[in-house]
């Protein structure tokens, strides 16, 4: 922590405009008033946090300890009321992302990026020395401050926060951000290392070249699915034309599926390609150069989100949207629910991913199409659509690759920090006048809040007078505008922060389910039913421990060969396809041999009846209105196998009139021969 003696009291900070937001943060610009400093604060809603706070408290101690600089530093910490408040430099720059979003959508020219990304390594050298992974390189992580200094943030509280505290170098923890998440973190096989930091720095790079990251547009099962199945995304030789061999080499080298053949950050560091990075006064000559400050720039952002919310119709589009907005944005955002992902990829339209980017696909089609003809994108979303089947499928792949995840709910908060707290102040801080707030702001907030309070006019004007409070202190309140009974004591973490969501798409299943009077289950019914509460959940980071993975889950199975949906079947090898055909062949086998089990007991019962039998015939039993589920299932399989039965036998009589014709013919040619 820096030598000045930053107060530890919410009291002593002026909490100024919003600069930026994550899933459980906000991040304000501040005065620090006995200073007189400006700086940035990071508040957190630790109930929103599935976290074990000894984690917490260990890895903000340790935040102390980091001083590089590349690696943003926290001044101080400190707790007041259920809010962790994080005071850090201010950096006027903003974020990589928030300069993409807002001047560079194409992505930066090769110098800027080769200034950056040696910027960021150096950071990751430094933390992967001193035995830190962080475990969230991305654009939205890449700080600059005015003079173009670029630090690496996030480090410390974000990744601690939803870290399990150990300080193991190789673990089991799932967590990231789907597109930037190394292979070796999703499948949890061997648990991971640094270098799953080298593949996200890899990812970084396509984004700074690109202005998104790969596969940022598919929801986040597709992602998880595309990162383990396709070919390593890359730097394309035909369509990246403008970058060099070096830099296309270099991302090549940190995107190797196999983390061992990745290089160290260290090593990384002496690729040429960082030889033509400059000193950070030259990114504030050029790309800082001429944007418009941070919190307005922040603003514009927000406000072309809230337009784009907007345009869609439909409130739930709107809940989408708002949802995928997020995601793109590449916020940590996605709490890995497989359940939630089901009702999710259940509720995806065809359309939901036609921008996505398949490396695989698009090298056919450049391969193909004249480069020129058909962007890549447009290109995709022509053939790899997924279709809902596909969705399902995806989803079957996954239960194959993942097991449920752990959702801890949060222990008691109060009194367990010791880096300085501020209970006095309670739950609500001083906060900054509502004219601060942008139209956009509001607009994004009201949006927000749409499936969480009912239409009545009542709850609009609730609605109204919200979007005027900053966003945790709504939350407060949409707890209990909403209708919920359940204390807040008695919410799981998970659903406090998404209960409005959750609200909204029971209303909305449930109406579904009544409107449409059909018993009859189908995919849809039944994704609907595994997932009884279904909503789109973007909070927190993928986290699964390996500890807690479910015996119908095998870690041990990465995918099913057979997995629909639009991946390339690149990585498919006969070896890998072999023994599902055989898996598949076995289990069709034994179901050969039960039906003919079953045609031979039917055979046999039918033999022994007698008229007047006291057993119970099968069409007696089939007459039989069955009184649970269990005897409807049987008897719809007694059913089944009658009917095989029959069609067998007189598949069996046809044998042997042809057998008898047959044997007549040979019959008669004996004779003739004779
Ligand atoms: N010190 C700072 N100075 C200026 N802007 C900042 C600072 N810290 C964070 N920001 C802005 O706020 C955004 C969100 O901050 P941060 O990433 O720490 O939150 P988060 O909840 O961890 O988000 P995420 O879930 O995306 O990781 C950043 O992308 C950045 O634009």
């Amino acid at each position: 922590m820096s030598e000045k003696k930053f107060p530890l009291k919410a009291k002593d900070y002026k909490l100024q405009e919003e600069i930026g937001d994550g899933v459980s943060a906000t991040v304000h610009k501040a005065l620090c008033i006995p200073l007189s400093e400006v700086v940035a604060i990071k508040v957190l809603d630790l109930e929103k946090c599935n976290n074990d706070l000894d984690g917490i408290r260990r890895e903000v101690q340790t935040m102390s300890l980091i001083n590089h600089p590349n690696v943003l530093q926290a001044h101080c910490s400190f707790t007041a009321g259920h809010q962790l408040w994080v005071v850090m430099p201010y950096m006027a720059g903003g974020s990589c992302l928030h300069i993409i979003k807002s001047s560079y959508q194409d992505g930066f020219e090769e110098p800027v990026i080769a200034t950056l990304l040696r910027e960021t390594l150096r950071a990751l050298v430094y933390l992967h020395a001193h035995g830190h992974i962080h475990r969230d390189v991305k654009a939205g992580n890449i700080l600059l401050d005015s003079n173009g200094a670029v630090k690496l943030a996030d480090f410390g509280v974000s990744a601690c926060m939803f870290d399990t505290g150990d300080r193991q170098r190789s673990r089991n923890t799932f967590v990231g951000t789907p597109c930037w998440m190394a292979p070796e973190v999703m499948q949890q096989l061997h648990g991971y290392d640094f270098k799953a930091d080298v593949w996200s720095f890899g990812i970084t790079a396509l984004e700074l070249a690109h202005g998104h990251a790969p596969f940022s547009k598919y929801p986040p099962m597709k992602v998880l699915l595309m990162t383990l199945q396709n070919a390593p995304p890359g730097l394309d030789y035909e369509r990246d034309k403008r970058f060099s061999k070096a830099f296309k080499e270099m991302v090549g080298t940190c995107l190797v599926k196999d983390p061992k053949k990745r290089p160290t950050s260290e090593k990384l560091l002496k690729h040429p390609f960082f030889k033509q990075a400059r000193p950070p006064d030259y990114l504030a000559k050029t790309i800082l150069n001429g944007l418009p400050p941070l919190g307005e720039r922040y603003r514009t952002i927000k406000s072309k989100e809230a337009d784009l919310l907007m345009q869609n119709k439909s409130e739930y589009e709107a809940h989408l949207s708002q949802a995928r907005i997020k995601y793109i944005r590449g916020i940590s955002a996605w709490n890995f629910n497989l359940e939630d992902l089901k009702s999710q990829a259940a509720l995806i339209s065809d359309d939901d991913s036609s921008h996505a980017e398949d490396p695989d696909f698009n090298r056919k089609q450049c391969e193909r199409q004249d480069e020129s003809a058909l962007s890549p994108e447009r290109a995709s979303s022509s053939e790899t659509t997924p279709s809902q089947d596909d969705e399902l499928n995806d989803i079957q792949d996954l239960e194959s690759s993942f097991a449920s995840f752990p959702i801890r709910p949060l222990q008691a908060l109060k009194g367990c920090f010791d880096v300085g707290s501020d209970e006095d102040n309670a739950t609500t801080p001083d906060w900054k006048d509502a004219s601060l707030m942008s139209a956009g702001q509001q607009h994004i907030t009201k949006a927000s809040s749409i499936g969480s309070l009912a239409h009545t006019t009542k709850e609009e004007d609730t609605a109204a007078q919200n979007s005027y409070l900053p966003r945790h202190v709504i939350s407060e309140q949409k707890k209990y505008s909403s209708g919920s009974l359940i204390p807040e004591s008695t919410y799981s973490p998970k659903r406090i922060s998404m209960e409005a969501d959750r609200e909204f798409q029971l209303r909305r299943y449930q109406s579904e389910r009544s409107h449409s009077g059909s018993l009859q289950r189908t995919k849809r019914d039944t994704v609907d039913e595994m997932s009884d509460s279904p909503h789109v959940e973007h909070k927190g980071r993928f986290k699964v421990t390996s500890a807690d993975l479910s015996p119908k889950g095998s870690t041990n199975s990465t995918f099913t060969p057979f997995s629909g949906g639009s991946s390339s079947p690149s990585s498919l090898t006969t070896a890998s396809i072999l023994p599902s055909v055989q898996s598949m062949l076995q289990h069709n086998t034994m179901q050969r041999e039960e039906i003919l089990r079953v045609i031979k007991h039917l055979e046999q019962t039918s033999v022994k009846q007698q008229p007047g039998s006291p057993e119970t015939s099968v069409d007696e039993l089939l007459q039989m209105t069955p009184a649970t589920a269990r005897e409807r299932e049987l008897q719809t399989q007694l059913m089944l196998m009658q009917q095989s039965f029959l069609s067998l036998t007189e598949e069996v009589k046809k044998l042997k009139q042809r057998n008898g014709q047959v044997e007549n013919q040979l019959n008669a040619l004996t004779q003739r021969n004779d």
